[in-house]
């Protein structure tokens, strides 16, 4: 049998499918209460997750796990530790954002019906990577991609995905029983939404803003502070 090149022809996409794509990008948020108690589905799990699984990787290290969490009693273990370093975090703010801070919701860990930790194995593969030799966060950068495939995902499903960065990491691994060497990129929390706000909360509560884009091109070389 002839060898074939691999190769097919990449047509643009079709003005509905280019609309769909850019819809899910523009319309995607980070959801922190808005979830539905309905399961998702197994099915439904497996489409995310393939589309995580398809994420560009470094070397196609693919060096990401994806540990499923349903449990009331695990979740809330995992709420109570996000309770702790949530209030480690206010203590960090300059006095008169505390308050502020306290008052947003930053997690949907019990409310969520799932929650997925996303783990980097730095290992995976061997000591010599394509693409990892003079940088070696490039795996992590590489499951920061399969995260974004997700929540991409999500959003085009009807489900709302929430990242919960606020956490010792060693209370995960503790809980859900993370071998050391592995390193956890991403705790998540899914769930069917019915609604979404229609800009990023933390600006809709007045905590940031959406930085204008023409700030940050730079042409031909650093143009910003030095
Ligand atoms: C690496 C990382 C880590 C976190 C987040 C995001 C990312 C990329 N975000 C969500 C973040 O606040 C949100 O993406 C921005 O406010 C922009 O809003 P939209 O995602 O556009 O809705 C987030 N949100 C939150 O409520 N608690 C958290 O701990 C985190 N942690």
């Amino acid at each position: 049998m002839p060898k074939t090149s691999g190769l097919a022809r990449a047509e643009p996409f079709l003005a509905s499918e280019r609309d769909a794509v850019y819809k899910a990008i523009f319309t995607r948020r980070d959801v922190r209460d808005q979830f539905l108690p309905e399961p998702v589905p197994d099915d439904v799990l497996k489409r995310l997750l393939e589309a995580a699984h398809h994420a560009p990787s470094v070397g196609f290290m693919q060096p990401w796990n994806f540990i499923t969490i349903r449990s009331q009693p695990v979740r809330n273990r995992i709420a109570d530790a996000f309770g702790r370093a949530n209030d480690e975090a206010a203590r960090m703010f300059p006095e008169e954002r505390q308050s502020d801070y306290k008052a947003l919701k930053l997690e949907g860990i019990r409310k969520a019906p799932l929650n997925i930790c996303i783990t980097c194995d730095r290992g995976r593969g061997g000591d010599v990577i394509l693409g990892k030799t003079h940088n070696p966060n490039m795996d992590l950068y590489s499951t920061v991609c399969a995260v974004q495939n997700l929540w991409l995902a999500a959003r085009v499903e009807g489900i709302g995905m929430g990242w919960v960065s606020i956490f010792h990491d060693a209370d995960l691994k503790t809980i859900l029983g993370i071998p050391e060497r592995i390193e956890i990129v991403a705790y998540l929390c899914l769930g069917y939404v019915d609604e979404l706000y229609e800009r990023p909360e933390l600006q809709v509560k007045g905590w940031n803003r959406r930085l204008p884009l023409d700030e940050l091109i730079f042409e031909e070389g650093w143009r910003g502070k030095t």
